[in-house]
């Protein structure tokens, strides 16, 4: 693919937190490309990495942060050119002015961590349509009108005029979500959208961002720990476990044939997956900090198919297909035949075989 078709590169991305009990090493070598026009989703257990990746791109870094190594080269499309920039190279202050809110926008978990408490939503909108765009406050408010309706907001007026606390979960979102393409990006990050809200609420969040995605041709990156939610929005799916992607293809390669051992057992403990089983499977232990030097496959600790060299070294990537790869020792030419559990083989045939029958 050509930078025309990738909007944004992470090369070889290393992070690290200074810490009183040392070095936390939260990023170890991130490499993701978003295809232009399509959604990813990076996926993995608390502490595996997604947030401090996308914070990255956004350049939200905390004080003890060092970048180790690597680059972010955003292919910015100005005039039909397409121009790359390596975002971690830019001036704040050109962060600032041409990319963050205008090329690139983000929502969170928490809307009240975008929305100002104090200030009605209709003004809100409005600020985040003057910090970039010169026009006329009548044009303005008429785009705050359509902007709302563009999220499924109905009682546009009385929404406006509300402050952020009179809204539900689900609408604080949508008004988040309107602010963030009010600038028309090209990039969408979501961090966790949709984990506070209530199921119902979750879904019509997600088929919202969804119709929107589609109809901007807006690139997505979705990060969650939900693999029932990746199934749902995304194109490509990025598994990320302990500061590494371990697993990556297209969301039929990651579902109907996972190869890593961690996306068995984050698939195993996939509620909207378990309707055959009546106890959900979950991965034993949890993850541990990376702190300091690290050796060998930091998963080995977990995996109940771990290998001995698991223990001491890392596994390189191994090709499954020319879009599918995943890190681990199985792949190896020589490593045991070990098969996928035989109860997540029931289940997936059973999707395949729902998906089938439409
Ligand atoms: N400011 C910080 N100082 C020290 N360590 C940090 C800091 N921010 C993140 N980390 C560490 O970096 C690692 C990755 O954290 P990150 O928040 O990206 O995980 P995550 O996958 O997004 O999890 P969650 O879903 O809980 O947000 C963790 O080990 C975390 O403790």
């Amino acid at each position: 693919m050509t930078h025309e078709d990738i909007i944004l590169s992470i090369n070889n991305l290393a992070i690290s937190f200074k810490s009183f009990s040392g070095r936390v090493r939260a990023l170890r070598g991130v490499t993701i490309d978003v295809v232009r026009g399509k959604t990813i989703a990076i996926v993995g257990e608390s502490g595996s990495g997604k947030s401090v990746t996308v914070k990255t791109i956004m350049r939200i870094l905390s004080k003890n942060e060092k970048i180790e190594s690597g680059s972010i080269v955003f292919n910015n499309k100005r005039d039909n050119e397409i121009v790359p920039i390596d975002l971690l190279k830019l001036s704040n202050k050109h962060m600032q002015r041409e990319i963050k809110g205008k090329k690139i926008a983000m929502i969170f978990q928490d809307p009240m961590t975008s929305l100002d408490p104090t200030m009605k939503i209709g003004k809100q909108i409005l600020e985040a349509i003057f910090a970039h765009k010169k026009i006329k406050l009548k044009a303005a408010v008429e785009q705050v009108h359509q902007l709302l309706e563009t999220v499924g907001i109905k009682n546009i007026k009385a929404v406006m005029n509300a402050y952020p606390y009179q809204l539900s979960g689900g609408m604080r979102q949508r008004i988040v979500i309107a602010i963030a393409i009010s600038c028309e990006p090209d990039l969408l990050i979501c961090d966790e959208p949709t984990t506070a809200l209530d199921v119902t609420i979750q879904s019509k969040i997600l088929d919202l961002i969804k119709k929107i995605q589609k109809a901007r041709n807006l690139s997505v990156i979705f990060i969650t720990h939900d693999l029932g939610v990746v199934s749902r929005i995304a194109d490509q799916v990025y598994v990320m476990y302990a500061g590494k992607i371990v697993e990556y293809g297209t969301c039929n390669d990651i579902f109907y044939d996972p190869r890593h051992p961690y996306t068995w057992g984050l698939l195993e403990s996939t509620p909207d997956m378990a309707y055959l089983q009546e106890r959900l499977a979950s991965i034993p232990g949890t993850p541990k900090r990376m702190i300091g030097d690290v050796k060998g496959d930091q998963f080995a600790e977990r995996n109940r198919y771990a290998l001995n060299i698991d223990f001491r070294m890392e596994p390189p990537f191994f090709k499954v297909n020319d879009h599918h790869f995943a890190a681990t020792w199985l792949l190896h030419p020589k490593a045991p035949q070990i098969r996928i559990p035989e109860s997540l083989r029931k289940r997936i045939d059973l999707m395949k075989e729902e998906n089938r029958n439409g």
